[in-house]
């Protein structure tokens, strides 16, 4: 468990206090992947490296585990830090030296001097994240996507229980992305690591996070399932977001339904609902008609789900809405 505790944030600049983060507490817990999102400035970076005391909190405690991280001198701080890899948006390898160097490279800041369990290590490593055949090349002869490989293998190597990443996708291509972004889902998975990412993008936390945090301006306005908080924003920065990620249903709320009669409703599909024919079968028994007029089917990590924005008409509408609920699937009735 990561535990921030009434933490909040300031910079000195020219004698002055800049707010960064205003007072929080928030837990992330053991092995689940946990996003942070927020416009750029929103404090972002200083979260996250507040985790390993990179930057270290005007006020408030931190803990990892069990460990009180504000309250350890700077050689047991380093201790800690080494349960805790890192990853950045510009990978920030060594260009002077092999991606098998710099993999090894925390090993031997650790103190590991025997090159065959160094050389084992590295090797399990580069098979992990797919760069065997890489390991004489130097970081200049490598991709953006292997480049961040390289950086997730050395952030591994130490076996951290913890993975921040600092924007690892920013710098890529979304096809690139996608496969980092697998990269780190399978990681999670089998090594069963916590991992803290923050991203600018709402994509990023639905296809990986299973919670997220939104941050706006210092501020931790909305935290929750990544399906719940994708499903229903609750704040503007958040719906913003959203919408960047949905860009259909974005547009399908700014069309003009006046000329389309009925009432205008959003139906969210989640999880088994998805494989369900309700719809069909609640317009049979009730007698209603409906008109699709927009709709997506996608995931959030593992969860199906899928949204449709529908005109419904006929005397049985609210019968149909009852019967819908009944079947669990949420309905929200949109204003024109
Ligand atoms: N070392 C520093 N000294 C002074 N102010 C800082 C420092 N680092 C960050 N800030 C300020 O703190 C606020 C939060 O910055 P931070 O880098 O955490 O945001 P962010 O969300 O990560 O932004 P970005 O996405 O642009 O990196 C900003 O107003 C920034 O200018």
């Amino acid at each position: 468990m990561i535990r921030f505790v009434d933490v909040h944030k300031s910079y000195r600049v020219d004698g002055r206090d800049i707010p960064a983060l205003q007072p929080f507490s928030l837990d992330i817990a053991d092995g689940e992947v946990f996003g942070i999102i927020g416009l750029s400035g929103a404090g972002k970076s200083t979260l996250i490296r507040l985790i390993n005391l990179l930057e270290r909190p005007s006020g408030g405690s931190i803990f990892v585990g069990d460990t009180e991280m504000t309250a350890l001198a700077e050689p047991a701080l380093r201790a800690q830090r080494r349960r805790i890899g890192m990853i950045f948006q510009h990978f920030n390898l060594l260009a002077s030296q092999t991606v098998a160097d710099n993999v090894a490279f925390p090993m031997r800041l650790a103190g590991e001097r025997n090159t065959a369990v160094l050389r084992t290590r590295v090797d399990e490593l580069l098979a992990r994240v797919g760069l065997t055949a890489h390991a004489d090349k130097y970081p200049s002869q490598l991709s953006g996507g292997q480049k961040q490989r390289v950086g997730i293998a050395r952030a591994l190597a130490n076996r951290p229980s913890i993975l921040l990443c600092d924007e690892a996708t920013s710098a890529l291509d979304p096809q690139t992305t996608a496969s980092v972004l697998e990269l780190l889902a399978e990681i999670n998975r089998e090594l069963k690591l916590t991992i803290v990412l923050i991203t600018h993008e709402m994509d990023v936390v639905r296809r990986v996070c299973d919670r997220v945090a939104v941050l706006d301006a210092g501020v931790i306005v909305e935290h929750g399932a990544v399906a719940d908080v994708f499903l229903h924003p609750q704040h503007a920065t958040t719906r913003r977001f959203v919408n960047e990620a949905l860009p259909e249903e974005a547009a399908s709320e700014l069309a003009p339904f006046a000329q389309v009669p009925g009432r205008i409703l959003r139906l969210s599909f989640r999880g088994d609902t998805t494989l369900t024919p309700a719809l069909g079968r609640v317009a049979r028994e009730t007698g209603i008609d409906f008109n699709i007029l927009a709709g997506r089917i996608d995931r959030i990590k593992d969860l199906p789900y899928g949204q449709l924005t529908l005109a419904m008409q006929g005397a049985g509408v609210d019968a149909a809405l009852a019967a819908l609920r009944e079947a669990s699937i949420e309905i929200e009735e949109l204003s024109r």
